[in-house]
Protein backbone atom coordinates (compact mmCIF):
# COMPACT_ATOMS: atom_id res chain seq x y z
CA UNK A 1 0.00 0.00 0.00
CA UNK A 2 1.53 3.28 -0.58
CA UNK A 3 2.30 5.08 1.81
CA UNK A 4 0.46 8.80 2.37
CA UNK A 5 2.51 12.00 1.37
CA UNK A 6 0.54 14.97 1.58
CA UNK A 7 0.97 16.92 4.22
CA UNK A 8 -2.61 17.73 5.17
CA UNK A 9 -2.04 18.90 8.65
CA UNK A 10 1.10 21.36 9.33
CA UNK A 11 2.64 21.98 12.46
CA UNK A 12 5.82 24.03 12.46
CA UNK A 13 7.45 25.13 15.39
CA UNK A 14 4.44 25.72 17.22
CA UNK A 15 4.22 27.63 20.63
CA UNK A 16 0.96 28.41 22.55
CA UNK A 17 0.84 30.58 25.94
CA UNK A 18 -2.54 31.06 27.22
CA UNK A 19 -1.54 34.40 28.69
CA UNK A 20 0.59 36.57 26.66
CA UNK A 21 4.10 36.19 28.39
CA UNK A 22 2.66 33.38 30.67
CA UNK A 23 4.22 29.58 30.56
CA UNK A 24 3.52 28.43 27.33
CA UNK A 25 1.24 24.76 27.31
CA UNK A 26 2.78 23.62 24.09
CA UNK A 27 6.49 24.55 22.58
CA UNK A 28 8.27 24.27 19.72
CA UNK A 29 6.17 21.43 18.38
CA UNK A 30 6.85 20.65 14.98
CA UNK A 31 4.68 17.58 12.94
CA UNK A 32 2.93 17.16 9.57
CA UNK A 33 0.02 14.77 9.70
CA UNK A 34 -1.06 13.37 5.68
CA UNK A 35 -4.55 13.39 4.15
CA UNK A 36 -5.70 9.64 5.84
CA UNK A 37 -3.68 9.45 8.52
CA UNK A 38 -5.46 8.40 12.39
CA UNK A 39 -3.11 10.08 14.45
CA UNK A 40 -3.31 8.79 18.09
CA UNK A 41 -2.04 11.84 20.56
CA UNK A 42 -0.92 10.27 23.80
CA UNK A 43 0.76 11.69 27.24
CA UNK A 44 0.09 12.45 30.44
CA UNK A 45 -2.73 14.67 32.00
CA UNK A 46 -2.00 18.51 31.17
CA UNK A 47 0.33 17.87 28.15
CA UNK A 48 -1.49 19.77 25.91
CA UNK A 49 -3.49 16.99 23.90
CA UNK A 50 -6.67 19.03 23.55
CA UNK A 51 -4.90 21.66 22.91
CA UNK A 52 -3.27 20.58 19.90
CA UNK A 53 -6.88 19.67 18.53
CA UNK A 54 -8.25 23.44 19.17
CA UNK A 55 -5.24 24.26 17.46
CA UNK A 56 -5.93 22.00 14.04
CA UNK A 57 -9.94 23.26 14.60
CA UNK A 58 -8.97 26.64 14.44
CA UNK A 59 -10.58 27.40 17.64
CA UNK A 60 -7.23 28.97 18.94
CA UNK A 61 -4.05 30.52 17.17
CA UNK A 62 -0.11 29.88 17.98
CA UNK A 63 1.64 32.29 20.12
CA UNK A 64 4.57 31.46 17.75
CA UNK A 65 4.72 29.60 14.20
CA UNK A 66 2.24 28.09 11.82
CA UNK A 67 -0.28 25.46 11.87
CA UNK A 68 -1.92 25.07 8.52
CA UNK A 69 -4.60 22.74 7.31
CA UNK A 70 -5.11 22.21 3.52
CA UNK A 71 -1.56 25.34 3.09
CA UNK A 72 -4.02 27.28 5.09
CA UNK A 73 -4.77 28.69 8.51
CA UNK A 74 -7.53 26.66 9.67
CA UNK A 75 -11.23 28.16 10.10
CA UNK A 76 -13.40 26.47 12.78
CA UNK A 77 -15.74 24.47 10.96
CA UNK A 78 -14.52 24.71 7.68
CA UNK A 79 -12.64 21.50 7.56
CA UNK A 80 -13.10 19.32 10.81
CA UNK A 81 -15.83 17.99 13.01
CA UNK A 82 -15.10 17.09 16.86
CA UNK A 83 -16.17 14.61 19.09
CA UNK A 84 -15.65 15.73 22.73
CA UNK A 85 -15.39 13.66 25.77
CA UNK A 86 -18.23 15.69 26.96
CA UNK A 87 -20.73 15.24 24.26
CA UNK A 88 -22.54 18.68 23.95
CA UNK A 89 -26.22 17.21 22.31
CA UNK A 90 -28.60 19.72 22.74
CA UNK A 91 -31.28 18.23 25.45
CA UNK A 92 -34.41 20.34 24.31
CA UNK A 93 -34.24 18.18 20.48
CA UNK A 94 -34.22 14.38 19.56
CA UNK A 95 -31.50 12.02 18.46
CA UNK A 96 -32.24 12.41 14.84
CA UNK A 97 -32.71 16.42 15.31
CA UNK A 98 -29.37 17.04 17.09
CA UNK A 99 -27.60 15.94 14.00
CA UNK A 100 -29.94 17.27 11.32
CA UNK A 101 -28.91 20.57 13.20
CA UNK A 102 -25.03 20.65 12.27
CA UNK A 103 -26.49 19.30 8.80
CA UNK A 104 -28.79 22.63 7.91
CA UNK A 105 -28.13 23.01 3.87
CA UNK A 106 -28.77 19.88 2.94
CA UNK A 107 -32.06 19.01 1.64
CA UNK A 108 -34.65 17.23 3.44
CA UNK A 109 -33.98 13.44 1.77
CA UNK A 110 -30.10 13.90 1.57
CA UNK A 111 -30.21 14.73 5.42
CA UNK A 112 -32.46 12.07 6.85
CA UNK A 113 -30.37 9.45 4.69
CA UNK A 114 -27.26 10.90 6.32
CA UNK A 115 -28.93 10.45 9.74
CA UNK A 116 -30.28 7.00 9.24
CA UNK A 117 -26.72 5.80 7.71
CA UNK A 118 -24.80 7.21 10.74
CA UNK A 119 -27.33 6.41 13.55
CA UNK A 120 -27.10 2.88 11.95
CA UNK A 121 -23.50 3.03 11.99
CA UNK A 122 -23.22 3.73 15.44
CA UNK A 123 -25.86 1.13 16.28
CA UNK A 124 -28.73 3.70 17.59
CA UNK A 125 -30.96 3.80 14.64
CA UNK A 126 -33.93 2.85 16.95
CA UNK A 127 -33.86 6.06 19.51
CA UNK A 128 -33.70 8.32 16.55
CA UNK A 129 -36.97 10.30 18.18
CA UNK A 130 -35.86 10.05 21.64
CA UNK A 131 -34.57 12.70 23.51
CA UNK A 132 -30.66 12.78 25.54
CA UNK A 133 -31.79 12.33 28.59
CA UNK A 134 -33.45 9.16 27.97
CA UNK A 135 -30.34 7.41 26.89
CA UNK A 136 -27.41 6.27 29.16
CA UNK A 137 -23.81 8.60 28.78
CA UNK A 138 -23.17 5.76 26.33
CA UNK A 139 -25.46 6.10 24.28
CA UNK A 140 -25.42 9.94 24.17
CA UNK A 141 -21.72 9.53 23.49
CA UNK A 142 -22.66 7.44 20.06
CA UNK A 143 -25.07 10.10 18.87
CA UNK A 144 -22.12 12.74 19.53
CA UNK A 145 -19.76 10.42 17.27
CA UNK A 146 -22.73 9.85 14.58
CA UNK A 147 -23.64 13.61 14.66
CA UNK A 148 -19.27 14.25 14.00
CA UNK A 149 -19.12 11.53 11.19
CA UNK A 150 -22.72 13.32 9.51
CA UNK A 151 -21.13 16.23 8.87
CA UNK A 152 -18.64 14.09 6.98
CA UNK A 153 -16.09 16.64 7.55
CA UNK A 154 -11.98 16.27 6.09
CA UNK A 155 -10.18 15.89 9.21
CA UNK A 156 -12.35 14.07 12.57
CA UNK A 157 -11.07 15.50 15.61
CA UNK A 158 -11.72 13.03 18.51
CA UNK A 159 -10.84 13.79 21.92
CA UNK A 160 -11.37 10.89 24.08
CA UNK A 161 -14.77 9.71 22.27
CA UNK A 162 -14.81 7.17 24.12
CA UNK A 163 -13.54 7.35 27.51
CA UNK A 164 -17.17 7.47 29.44
CA UNK A 165 -18.50 4.44 27.34
CA UNK A 166 -18.31 0.68 28.95
CA UNK A 167 -16.00 -2.09 27.53
CA UNK A 168 -17.64 -3.62 25.33
CA UNK A 169 -18.89 0.20 23.73
CA UNK A 170 -15.51 0.45 23.64
CA UNK A 171 -14.44 -2.19 21.43
CA UNK A 172 -17.23 -1.73 19.55
CA UNK A 173 -16.68 2.05 18.51
CA UNK A 174 -13.23 1.17 18.29
CA UNK A 175 -14.10 -1.24 15.75
CA UNK A 176 -16.14 1.23 14.26
CA UNK A 177 -13.64 4.11 13.55
CA UNK A 178 -11.22 1.26 12.45
CA UNK A 179 -13.52 0.32 9.39
CA UNK A 180 -14.03 4.32 8.78
CA UNK A 181 -10.53 4.72 8.39
CA UNK A 182 -9.56 2.11 6.68
CA UNK A 183 -11.84 1.72 3.62
CA UNK A 184 -11.98 3.07 0.47
CA UNK A 185 -8.88 4.47 -1.55
CA UNK A 186 -6.22 6.19 -0.26
CA UNK A 187 -7.63 9.81 -1.15
CA UNK A 188 -10.71 9.14 -0.25
CA UNK A 189 -10.28 8.19 3.78
CA UNK A 190 -10.86 10.59 6.70
CA UNK A 191 -7.84 12.20 8.80
CA UNK A 192 -7.83 11.71 12.25
CA UNK A 193 -6.72 13.45 15.05
CA UNK A 194 -7.86 10.84 18.31
CA UNK A 195 -6.88 11.84 21.62
CA UNK A 196 -6.53 9.11 24.73
CA UNK A 197 -5.06 8.22 27.48
CA UNK A 198 -5.17 4.30 26.71
CA UNK A 199 -2.28 2.65 25.69
CA UNK A 200 -4.23 -0.07 23.71
CA UNK A 201 -6.45 2.30 22.39
CA UNK A 202 -3.92 3.85 20.69
CA UNK A 203 -1.93 0.95 19.52
CA UNK A 204 -5.40 -0.41 17.85
CA UNK A 205 -6.46 2.40 16.51
CA UNK A 206 -3.49 4.16 14.96
CA UNK A 207 -1.61 4.65 12.41
CA UNK A 208 0.98 6.56 14.05
CA UNK A 209 1.19 7.51 18.21
CA UNK A 210 2.39 11.10 19.35
CA UNK A 211 3.71 11.05 22.47
CA UNK A 212 3.61 14.05 24.03
CA UNK A 213 5.68 14.87 27.45
CA UNK A 214 4.38 17.91 29.73
CA UNK A 215 5.02 21.01 31.07
CA UNK A 216 5.50 22.22 28.47
CA UNK A 217 3.97 20.04 25.80
CA UNK A 218 6.37 18.83 23.45
CA UNK A 219 6.98 16.15 21.30
CA UNK A 220 8.40 12.95 23.07
CA UNK A 221 8.13 10.57 20.64
CA UNK A 222 6.77 9.72 17.06
CA UNK A 223 6.01 6.19 16.91
CA UNK A 224 4.35 4.40 12.94
CA UNK A 225 2.88 1.22 14.55
CA UNK A 226 4.22 -1.66 13.07
CA UNK A 227 0.64 -3.50 12.43
CA UNK A 228 -0.94 -0.58 11.26
CA UNK A 229 -3.42 -1.19 8.52
CA UNK A 230 -2.70 -5.14 8.65
CA UNK A 231 -5.56 -7.58 8.81
CA UNK A 232 -6.29 -9.15 11.79
CA UNK A 233 -6.28 -8.07 15.53
CA UNK A 234 -2.94 -5.74 16.58
CA UNK A 235 -3.26 -7.28 19.61
CA UNK A 236 -2.19 -10.54 18.71
CA UNK A 237 1.01 -8.57 16.61
CA UNK A 238 4.41 -9.68 17.84
CA UNK A 239 5.15 -6.14 18.56
CA UNK A 240 2.47 -5.36 20.38
CA UNK A 241 2.66 -6.24 23.73
CA UNK A 242 6.36 -5.01 24.34
CA UNK A 243 5.23 -1.38 22.33
CA UNK A 244 2.62 -1.42 24.99
CA UNK A 245 4.92 -1.70 27.68
CA UNK A 246 7.60 0.46 26.58
CA UNK A 247 5.07 3.08 26.05
CA UNK A 248 3.34 2.69 29.70
CA UNK A 249 7.20 3.11 31.21
CA UNK A 250 7.47 6.24 29.26
CA UNK A 251 4.29 7.32 30.46
CA UNK A 252 4.98 6.47 34.09
CA UNK A 253 8.16 7.86 34.16
CA UNK A 254 6.47 11.07 32.84
CA UNK A 255 4.11 10.96 35.85
CA UNK A 256 6.72 10.51 37.93
CA UNK A 257 9.13 12.79 37.03
CA UNK A 258 6.27 15.76 36.59
CA UNK A 259 6.85 18.30 39.78
CA UNK A 260 3.15 18.98 39.26
CA UNK A 261 1.95 15.62 39.19
CA UNK A 262 0.04 14.20 42.39
CA UNK A 263 2.62 11.07 41.72
CA UNK A 264 5.61 12.99 41.79
CA UNK A 265 8.37 11.53 43.33
CA UNK A 266 6.95 8.09 44.16
CA UNK A 267 7.27 4.70 42.63
N1 LIG B 1 -8.22 28.09 28.30
C1 LIG B 1 -7.11 27.89 29.02
N2 LIG B 1 -6.57 28.89 29.77
C2 LIG B 1 -5.43 28.70 30.49
N3 LIG B 1 -4.76 27.54 30.52
C3 LIG B 1 -5.25 26.51 29.81
C4 LIG B 1 -6.43 26.63 29.02
N4 LIG B 1 -6.68 25.43 28.41
C5 LIG B 1 -5.68 24.61 28.81
N5 LIG B 1 -4.82 25.25 29.64
C6 LIG B 1 -3.61 24.68 30.24
O1 LIG B 1 -2.78 24.20 29.18
C7 LIG B 1 -2.18 22.96 29.51
C8 LIG B 1 -2.58 21.91 28.49
O2 LIG B 1 -3.99 21.66 28.60
P1 LIG B 1 -4.73 20.57 27.73
O3 LIG B 1 -6.16 20.59 28.13
O4 LIG B 1 -4.40 20.79 26.31
O5 LIG B 1 -4.01 19.24 28.23
P2 LIG B 1 -4.44 17.71 28.01
O6 LIG B 1 -3.18 16.98 27.70
O7 LIG B 1 -5.55 17.63 27.02
O8 LIG B 1 -4.96 17.33 29.47
P3 LIG B 1 -5.97 16.14 29.94
O9 LIG B 1 -5.30 14.86 29.54
O10 LIG B 1 -6.00 16.30 31.42
O11 LIG B 1 -7.28 16.37 29.26
C9 LIG B 1 -2.65 22.62 30.93
O12 LIG B 1 -1.65 23.06 31.84
C10 LIG B 1 -3.92 23.44 31.10
O13 LIG B 1 -4.11 23.79 32.44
Amino acid sequence: MPEPTAPQILFDHVSLAFQPGGAPAIEDVSLTIPQGEVLVVLGPSGCGKTTLLRLIAGLIRPSAGRVLVNGAAPRPGASSATVFQNFRLLPWKTVAENIAFVLPDLPRPEREARIARYLGLVGLSRVAKSYPRALSGGMQQRVALARALAAEPEILLMDEPFASLDAQSRELMQGEVLKLTRAGPQGSRRTVVFVTHSVDEALVLGDRVLLMSPRPGRVAELIALPFARQSGDPRRHPDFISLRDRLWEELRHMVLSDPQSDFYGRG
